[in-house]
C-alpha cells in the first residue's frame, strides 16, 4: 500500500468517516507485533470526570479513536479547554471555563456515541442544568437509559424527555441516596458515581457494575478526592465531598482490543504480540483462548497470542465482569468457524448482538442463531428474557465475499474472516472500527495484512 493511501485511510479513520471499502486479499496468518492503548470504555469516562474537578486534569494512554474525538468535542462545546499533553497519547482537560453549550452544536453530536448520558451528573453540579442529545453507539438492541433516568431522579434531578433527546434540572440540588441496579449496567454504574461523589450525603448503590474500567474510573475519582468504597456483593458506598481537583492518571488498557487481537492470531494461525495487554483483567479471556486451542505467553509488557494446535469447540456464555465479556464473542465466533465441531455463544448482555454472524455464512461458515436463546442447555449464567445463542459448527473453509460493517465489534470480526477466507473480500463501512480501534489499518499493515483500500 502505498503512503500517500495510507494517509488518506488514516485520515478517514481520524474523523470516524463510514464510507471506507477495504478489499482484502485472505487465507494469510497475521504475524507481527503492534501496541495498544487506553481503553475506549474507561478514557471516555475519564473524560467527562474532569467536569467534576476545579483544577486541570492530565489523561495518559489516550487512544487516537473517533470516540475519544466526540468526547473531546463535547467538552469543548461546554467550555473544557482540551490540549495535547506535553507527553503523546496525552490529553490536558481544563474545565475552569465550563458553561452552557448551545443547542445547535449539541444537537450536532446526536447519534454519535452513548457517552453523552454521562454528563448528566456533572453538568448537573456544575451548572444546574443540562441537555443530553440523543445517544449513538453500536445498534446491539434497544439500549435503554431507564436505570440512568430512575437513579438521577433518586438524585433529586428533574427529567424531561425532548423530541430531539432530554433535558434535566435540579432545583434543589442532588443528594445521596440509595440506588438499586436491576441488572449491573456499566454505563448506570458510572452515571451513579459521577453524580454521587459531588452529591449532599452518602449514597449507597447496590447491584453495582464491576469491570475493571468501572475500578479504574473509582480509582480516577479518588484521585479527585472522592471518598467511595467497593464493599461486597456488588455494593459501593460514595460519601460526598464538597469539591474536587484535577486527576493525573495513566488509564488502563482496552482488554477488548486485546481479545480482538488475539482472535485474529487464532482466526488466521497468526502470532501477534500485543504490547500492553495485562493478564491480570483477562482471565477469563485467556480460559476460553486456551480451551479452543489458543496459545498464550505472559510478558511483563503484553502477551503473545498464537495457535497452540487444533482448534476446539468451545461453549461460551457472555456476562458481566468477571464473566467472558459480549464484546470478546464476535472476533472470536470467526476463530470458532475454523474448530472442529459445535461451538455454542450464549449471548446474555444484548438481544441483538449476532447480526454480524450474517455475513460470516455469506463466506461459508455455518452459524445458526436461536433469537430466543437455547432452552434446556446446563448454564452458569440465569438466563434472561432477551438472551440468543449462536450454534457455530466448524470447520468450514471461509471464501472472500463483498460485506458491510454493520457495527464495531462485528465490523472488527468481519475484518478477521476477510483475512481468514482464501479469495478477496471487498469490506466496506469499515470507518465505523475507528470508534474503537486506534490506527487498525496502520496495525493490519504491521502484521502483514494484504489489502487496499477502494475508495
Ligand atoms: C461505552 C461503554 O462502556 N460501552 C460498554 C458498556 O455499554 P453500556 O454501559 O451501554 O452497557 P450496560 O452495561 O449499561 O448494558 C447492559 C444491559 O443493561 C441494559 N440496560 C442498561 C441501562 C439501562 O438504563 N437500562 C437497561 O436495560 C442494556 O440494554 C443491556 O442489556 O458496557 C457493555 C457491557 O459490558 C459493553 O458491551 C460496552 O462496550
Ligand atoms: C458496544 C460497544 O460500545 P458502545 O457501548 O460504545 O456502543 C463496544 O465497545 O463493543
Amino acid at each position: 500500500m502505498n503512503t500517500l493511501l495510507q494517509d488518506a485511510i488514516e485520515a478517514g479513520a481520524r474523523v470516524g468517516l463510514t464510507g471506507d471499502t477495504l478489499v482484502i486479499n485472505g487465507g494469510s496468518p497475521l504475524e507481527g507485533r503492534l501496541e495498544i492503548r487506553g481503553a475506549k470504555n474507561l478514557v471516555t469516562k475519564a473524560m467527562v470526570a474532569s467536569l467534576l474537578g476545579e483544577t486541570p486534569s492530565v489523561l495518559h494512554n489516550v487512544p487516537d479513536i473517533s470516540d475519544v474525538r466526540v468526547v473531546r468535542s463535547l467538552l469543548e462545546i461546554h467550555g473544557v479547554k482540551v490540549t495535547d499533553g506535553d507527553e503523546p497519547f496525552t490529553l490536558r482537560l481544563d474545565p475552569s471555563g465550563v458553561e452552557s453549550a448551545h443547542m445547535e452544536e449539541i444537537d450536532a453530536h446526536a447519534g454519535s456515541s452513548r457517552i453523552p448520558i454521562l454528563f448528566c451528573g456533572p453538568l448537573l453540579h456544575r451548572l444546574g442544568a443540562a441537555f443530553i442529545p440523543d445517544l449513538g453507539g453500536c445498534r446491539i438492541g434497544d439500549r435503554p437509559i431507564d436505570f440512568h433516568l430512575d437513579a438521577l431522579r433518586k438524585f433529586g434531578a428533574v427529567v424531561e424527555k425532548l423530541p430531539q433527546g432530554i433535558k434535566l434540572s435540579a432545583p434543589n440540588g442532588l443528594h445521596g441516596t440509595q440506588v438499586h441496579l436491576p441488572y449491573p449496567s456499566v454505563g448506570a454504574t458510572e452515571q451513579v458515581l459521577l453524580t454521587a461523589v459531588l452529591a449532599d450525603g452518602v449514597t449507597e448503590l447496590k447491584g453495582a457494575a464491576i469491570e475493571p474500567e468501572i475500578m479504574d474510573l473509582i480509582a480516577v475519582l479518588q484521585k479527585m478526592g472522592a471518598i467511595i468504597s467497593y464493599e461486597p456483593n456488588r455494593v459501593i458506598l460514595i460519601e460526598g465531598v464538597d469539591r474536587l481537583q484535577g486527576y493525573e492518571h495513566q488509564a488502563i488498557f482496552d482488554r477488548n482490543e486485546a481479545a480482538s487481537w488475539a482472535s485474529a492470531a487464532l482466526a488466521t494461525d497468526g502470532d501477534i504480540f500485543v504490547g500492553g495487554a495485562k493478564q491480570q483483567d483477562m482471565m477469563t479471556f485467556l480460559n476460553i483462548f486456551r480451551k479452543a486451542g489458543g496459545g498464550f505467553d505472559i510478558k511483563e509488557d503484553g502477551i503473545r497470542f498464537y495457535r497452540a494446535g487444533e482448534l476446539q469447540p468451545v461453549v461460551v456464555e457472555t456476562d458481566v465482569h468477571p464473566g467472558f465479556m459480549t464484546d470478546w464473542q464476535q472476533p472470536l465466533i470467526v476463530a470458532l468457524t475454523q474448530a472442529t465441531g459445535e461451538s455454542i455463544v450464549h449471548e446474555t448482555v444484548y438481544e441483538n448482538r449476532f447480526g454480524f454472524t450474517d455475513a460470516l455464512n455469506t463466506m461459508g461458515a455455518n452459524i445458526v442463531v436461536h433469537p430466543n436463546g437455547l432452552q434446556g442447555y446446563p448454564r452458569r449464567v440465569p438466563r434472561r428474557n432477551l438472551e440468543q445463542a449462536a450454534v457455530i459448527t466448524g470447520p468450514t473453509p471461509l471464501h472472500g465475499a463483498d460485506i458491510e460493517v454493520p457495527d464495531l465489534r462485528g465490523g472488527f470480526s468481519h475484518l478477521i474472516a476477510a483475512l481468514t477466507a482464501e479469495g478477496t473480500s471487498r469490506v466496506s463501512n469499515v470507518g465505523i472500527i475507528s470508534r474503537g480501534y486506534e490506527n487498525f489499518i496502520t496495525k493490519l499493515e504491521l502484521l502483514g495484512a494484504d489489502f487496499v483500500l477502494e475508495a
